[in-house]
């Protein structure tokens, strides 16, 4: 039998089915000592609820003034070892920045201390950042592999650890496993996991990317991931380089996309980074097979790899999440993953004026010179494919619910619906040392619009996953 644990009276922000960012003012929520949400109502049916939950009322919690609760975010693509090279090696493209910094690096993650050290600041940080769940890439290495997840379990975040499969590296030749040695290890990683019973901790079974991969180890990991239920993970047409690379190595494919779902690595639980190039057929056998995108826009800019035009994934109804990916991306927070993936948005939609306003130009001075021409080639010169911009409730969506869907975990994580588990962030805008300042006319909606904007982690006064507060924030108490 549950019972009350936390009762909080205040605002909530969160995001249903139907509205991307609901705004709930004077509601009191009450969390079980399971750590599910087992009421969200309006404050003045308090007395009713303390009948049917015995609560104490003493012990309701009433968040300060301006203080509101959001779901905790979610990070659907991060590295956790490339966290030891954040913010540098910025200037080369993806094939290069695998090859002179990321691999040198992740190999070095066969030391143990090493490991432990980095993993252990990524999972603070992420904590400190908002981030309660995280879908991490280690590296090829199956114990330090597990040392991640024993650091995410030890400090309460819900957490995907995926053990790097690699069995092609012709970059960088020193990281690299042989296929029997992939398979056989990635099968003690998930045994090694299961033993270890972690509420919140999973294995995902993590093909690097076609390039790094042979077709008889995507086709073994397929089955891995089949006969253990597992979430699947890994990169899809990130950059243009990659994507010729992938077409050179698997010619017998149509796609990019067919060479994982060829391979039962395309299911309800797979999450790929980026899709940036994506064809809509392509998303379509994304939406047929209930798979997700993770879209990672700082890493797009920052590695100068592409665009991700979101608005046409969601208008596809493909699932999709945002996800830092560290390190190609070179910030931390989802807060900023917010911010990216509106500017992006944008940038597209500039692009796609700029050419609608060019081809227009071009059209009127044909008409003029030479009359109409065929209405067949006006309209498709001229139209603007009804895409909009991503707004800011949306993006907020997809960092929260939006994520928890990408990962198929939305029936445990990712707003504020009862029996879901409490992951929240208590934001406070007006701590002494906030990067924003409040004015009085500001409404809720004007406070949670300056945070998702301005804010960053010294706003998050308090994380908590499955309802317990996970980590001390001795400043901003
Ligand atoms: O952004 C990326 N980061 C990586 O580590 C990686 N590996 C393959 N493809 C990748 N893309």
């Amino acid at each position: 039998m549950d019972t009350v644990q936390h009762v909080f009276r205040g605002t909530f922000v969160h995001s249903t089915q139907t509205c991307p960012m609901e705004v709930l003012e004077n509601h009191i929520l009450g969390v079980g000592s399971t750590g599910k949400i087992l009421f969200i109502e309006h404050a003045e049916k308090e007395a009713q609820l303390a009948l049917k939950w015995k609560f104490d009322e003493s012990k309701i919690e009433d968040l300060g003034k301006n203080e509101f609760f959001m779901p905790g975010m979610i990070d659907t693509h991060i590295h956790a070892p490339q966290y030891s090279f954040i913010g540098s090696g910025m200037d080369r493209p993806l094939l290069q920045w695998l090859e002179h910094i990321t691999f040198p690096t992740e190999e070095k993650f066969s030391d143990l201390d090493l490991a432990s050290n980095i993993y252990e600041t990524v999972v603070r940080r992420t904590l400190k950042n908002g981030t309660t769940t995280a879908c991490y890439f280690a590296t090829i290495h199956t114990d330090a592999s597990l040392v991640l997840a024993d650091i995410a379990d030890r400090y309460g975040q819900r957490a995907f650890i995926g053990k790097v499969c690699m069995d092609s590296n012709t970059a960088y030749p020193e990281y690299i496993e042989s296929t029997e040695e992939s398979i056989a290890e990635t099968q003690r990683f998930v045994e090694a996991m299961q033993n270890m019973k972690y509420d919140r901790v999973k294995p995902i079974i993590t093909p690097r990317f076609a390039v790094s991969c042979s077709e008889r180890l995507l086709c073994e990991l397929g089955r891995l991931a089949d006969s253990y239920g597992l979430h699947i993970q890994s990169h899809i047409s990130e950059s243009v380089a990659e994507i010729q690379e992938v077409l050179n190595l698997f010619p017998e494919y149509n796609n990019y996309t067919e060479v994982y779902s060829k391979n039962k690595l395309l299911t309800n639980m797979t999450v790929m980074a980026h899709g940036c190039y994506l064809t809509d057929e392509e998303l379509h056998l994304f939406r047929s097979n209930g798979s997700a995108i993770s879209h990672c826009p700082n890493s797009n800019i920052s590695l100068c790899s592409g665009h991700l035009d979101v608005s046409n994934v969601i208008k596809q109804k493909v699932k999709v999440g945002l996800g830092t990916d560290i390190a190609g991306g070179y910030s931390i927070s989802m807060l900023d993953a917010i911010r990216k993936a509106i500017e992006t948005s944008k940038i597209l939609f500039m692009e796609r004026e700029k050419r609608r306003k060019e081809s227009k130009t071009i059209h009127n001075h044909l008409q003029e010179e030479n009359g109409m021409l065929p209405e067949k080639e006006c309209n498709c010169r001229i139209k603007n494919n009804g895409k909009k911009v991503l707004s800011d409730q949306e993006a907020f969506r997809l960092a929260t619910l939006g994520g928890s869907q990408a990962l198929n975990i939305d029936h445990i994580t990712g707003n504020f619906e009862i029996n879901k588990e409490f992951d929240a962030l208590l934001i406070s805008p007006e701590i002494h040392n906030s990067p924003f300042d409040v004015f009085s006319q500001f409404s809720k909606e004007d406070m949670v619009q300056r945070f998702l904007y301005l804010g960053d982690d010294r706003n998050i006064k308090a994380v908590y996953v499955a309802g317990r507060r996970v980590v001390p924030f001795q400043n901003n108490s």
